[in-house]
This record gives C-alpha cells, structure tokens and sequence, in this order.
C-alpha cells in the first residue's frame, strides 16, 4: 500500500502497470537521504519535524491485547462450521484476527523474515539500486514515503514492495539478488500467502451466507503485492509512528510480524497494541471488503508504532481487486431490511482517490457510502 512508492494495502494502477521497465542499477545518491535508516546511520539524536505527529496522533504508553485467535486446524473436517462461525464474529466485531495452525510452513516465515532482514542490512548503495521511482504511484522497490506529496508528515519506516499477482505483473529482475536466497523465498512465500488467502476468503464468504467461491471471484484477476516493512530504532519514539493510521485498501492483508510487538488496532475509538504469538498470522480487512459485505464487515484503522532500542521487521501481502474489477455489495446481502448502502466503484479509481488524498483515517470508503434515502 503508497508512493513514491509502496502503501498501506494498495495495488495496481495505470501509472503502475504503464510504467516502462528501468534497468535495475542506475540510481541517485541523493534519495539516501529520504530513507529512515540513512537518518538512524547517521547517530541524529532528535528526529527532523516531518516525522513529529500532532499531539493527538501520538502513540500512547499501553498494555498489549489480544485480538481474536482462530485456530484453523479444523478447516478441512466438521469443524468447519464452527470455524465459519468464528471468522464471521471476529469479522464483525474487529475486522482483525490472527489464525495459528495456517498451514504455512515455519520454514518459509523464517526464510522471509530473514531474507527480509538480510536485505535492509546491506550497504545503502546496494538498496538504492532497486529504489522506487519517485513520483510513480505504487512503483516496485525499495523506498520509505507514503505519498509523492511533498508536504506530508513521514513515517519512520523503509519498505520493498514486491509485486507477485498475477505472473503478468511480475518482474523478479526487480527483486533484489542480495540475500542470494530472496528471489526464492519470496516466490515460495507469495504461493503460500496465495492459498492461504483463498481458504480465508472462502470460509469470509460462508460467514456472510454466501457461495464458498463468492468473494474470490468478485475480485477478479486479483493483485497480491508483498510488503517487507522495516522499522528502524528511533531516538524519539513517542513522537511519531511507524505507519500513519490507515485502513487497507484491497480485500485482506495477511500480516506477518515477528516478536516484537508494533501493531495497533483501532477498537471503538480506542487504539489497542495487538500482543503477538509467535508464528501466528494477522488477517485484516481492507474497504473493498467493506464494500462487497455491504457494510456487515467493517475495515479497520491500523497503524504501527516504533521502538527506542529494537528495529521492526514486519511482512504485509495485500490481496487486493484487479484494477479493472468493479466491486459492490453482493446481491445476496441485501433485501428489505438491508439496503446497498455502498456505490459500485471501479477499483482503479478507488486507488487513484486513494493516492490522491493520502490514507486520513477511512475518509476514503466514506466517499462509496451512499446517503440514506
Ligand atoms: O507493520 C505493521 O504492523 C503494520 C503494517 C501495515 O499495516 C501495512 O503494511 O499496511
Ligand atoms: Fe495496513
């Protein structure tokens, strides 16, 4: 999900797709100077003023939380009702569970958090040969900022953004060679996050009474980027965050974070720190989830806080609409007693609203809510 560069949850757009392939290795030193780690590297002792957050947008010293766990050992048997049961209220109630027993191999979690971390610690001059084009929404690649806007607050974050899904839209000459082992795992990890991502929707789709294969054909020929997101220590972690608050803005994102807790979550207007188990994964819904549940399902605000000793790693997949797929409330959901309550939207016109104005809380789905007649 942001641009220059990646974002929260975001995919495809036509500046994207259009984009002409740059020969990976010419780059300008001078970007260095955007990325959060140069600035840790560099021994600042206070953080520059377009990382400082309002007041009221400042993380808050709290205790950590659980959100809803869903074991999904059961998927394939009888339990299988039981468990549509449970995705559905933590659908309804959070818009955020972590699943254990997922089936995805540690070996391949360890492997990305690794290579991951690999990556972010090699020389700057070897990042920056894969860094995102500026002014390029959603371009591939190593970067650190949300939006091309030059006036906006930052996080205290770099990223890569990889683009999976479809094989169309893949271009591993884009993915880094360093770690020798990135290519690899990020593949292995793409095809595991895929599955995984189509058993959720499936069992989403059965918790809303509809077809198993309901919301996955609504998404069409459906993106999957891969987000590693690193977080630096910071001098100052109290007056900034790691990622602004947000909501996804695909379908779901499956979240892979190690021990070090950093996620929040916004729960009836409060933000709570999710406390992390080890090895689970964290699923989120993003608006266009929103949209095709007509509303039963909410995406949430999220953001992520950063640490004064600790560096970060954490993994997003975001699986997220074709561009040209035209998402609404599905037909099933509504009756009598449950109207459309959101417009049709053309996906790639959500993403370009979206890059435009920037993450603001949920303002963004709030444009699709239609008034009540
Ligand atoms: O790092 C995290 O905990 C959150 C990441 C996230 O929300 C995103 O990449 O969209
Ligand atoms: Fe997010």
């Amino acid at each position: 999900m942001s641009c220059p560069c990646c974002r929260p949850g975001g995919d495809s757009c036509d500046e994207e797709e259009d984009e002409e392939e740059e020969e990976v290795g010419s780059f300008d030193m001078s970007m260095m100077k955007d990325r959060v780690q140069y600035l840790v590297d560099s021994g600042i002792r206070e953080i520059p003023a377009a990382y400082i957050r309002p007041l009221d947008e400042r993380p808050l010293d709290m205790g950590l939380e659980q959100i809803p766990v869903v074991d999904l050992s059961g998927i394939g048997g009888k339990d299988r009702q039981s468990l549509r049961k449970e995705v559905g209220k933590a659908c309804e109630e959070w818009g955020f569970f972590q699943v254990v027993n997922h089936g995805v191999p540690k070996k391949v979690l360890d492997s990305m958090r690794n290579d991951g971390r690999a990556f972010f610690a090699l020389p700057m001059e070897y990042k920056l040969q894969y860094a995102c084009k500026p002014g390029v929404i959603a371009s591939e690649g190593y970067g650190s900022k949300m939006l091309s806007k030059d006036e906006q607050l930052l996080d205290w974050r770099d990223y890569y953004d990889l683009h999976t899904l479809p094989l169309s839209r893949r271009r591993s000459s884009a993915w880094p060679d360093d770690p020798p082992s990135f290519r690899e795992t990020v593949l292995e990890y793409s095809e595991q996050m895929k599955l995984l991502a189509e058993m959720i929707l499936g069992l989403i789709s059965e918790s809303l009474g509809l077809p198993p294969s309901h919301l996955r054909e609504g998404l069409g020929e459906p993106s999957q980027n891969v987000s590693v997101n690193y977080y630096p220590p910071c001098p100052q972690p109290e007056l900034t965050l790691g990622l602004q608050a947000h909501s996804d803005l695909g379908a779901i994102t499956i979240l892979m974070q190690a021990d070090i807790a950093g996620l929040q979550v916004k729960k009836n207007g409060r933000w709570i720190a999710v406390e992390p188990i080890e090895d689970a994964l964290v699923v989120n819904l993003g608006d266009m989830m929103e949209v095709m549940s007509n509303g039963k399902y909410k995406s949430v605000e999220h953001r992520a806080v950063v640490n004064g000793d600790r560096d970060r790693l954490s993994v997003a997949t975001f699986l997220d609409p074709g561009k040209d797929c035209r998402l609404s409330p599905a037909e099933g959901l509504i009756d009598e007693k449950h109207p459309r309550l959101y417009k049709e939207v053309l996906f790639s016109d959500f993403i370009s609203a979206w890059y435009s104005k920037g993450p603001d809380g949920k303002r963004n789905i709030d444009n699709l809510i239609l008034s009540p007649v």
